[in-house]
């Protein structure tokens, strides 16, 4: 619809959709929340713009994201950001590598037709 206040709420109803369905793919909850300087040392030195799941459902809730690119940006920052700090051998590595990949398929254009078909 045209109507600005309505497709905001459809755009908020799809992000959270992708966002439980991302969240089912870490369930060991390494991307749940912001990582501490305590758990990971010098993290806040060496990522500048840190991102997890939680921060990301609560810019979903203040319509931080006006669009699908925006919420997909964070997603990838968030992967990125451990396949940076973390060694590549390290399980924090390859969890990022496989959920970056599987997050990219569920909102790669042809998984979303499908959703958007479904929506109102
Ligand atoms: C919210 O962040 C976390 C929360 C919990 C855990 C955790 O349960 N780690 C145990 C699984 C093997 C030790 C790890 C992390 C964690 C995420 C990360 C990321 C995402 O880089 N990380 C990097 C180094 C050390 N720990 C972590």
């Amino acid at each position: 619809t045209n109507n600005p206040s309505e497709n905001r709420q459809t755009l908020q109803q799809l992000l959270t959709h992708l966002l439980r369905a991302l969240e089912r793919r870490d369930p060991q909850q390494l991307f749940a929340w912001p990582v501490t300087d305590r758990i990971a040392p010098n993290y806040s030195r060496l990522i500048s713009k840190p991102m997890d799941f939680e921060t990301i459902r609560r810019s979903i809730q203040s319509d931080l994201y006006t669009s699908l690119n925006a919420f997909v940006a964070d997603f990838k920052l968030m992967c990125e950001n451990a396949m940076t700090y973390n060694q590549p051998e390290t399980i924090y590595y390859k969890a990022a590598k496989r959920l970056l990949h599987a997050g990219l398929k569920l909102t790669g254009p042809e998984k979303l037709k499908t959703l958007l078909s479904a929506l109102p």
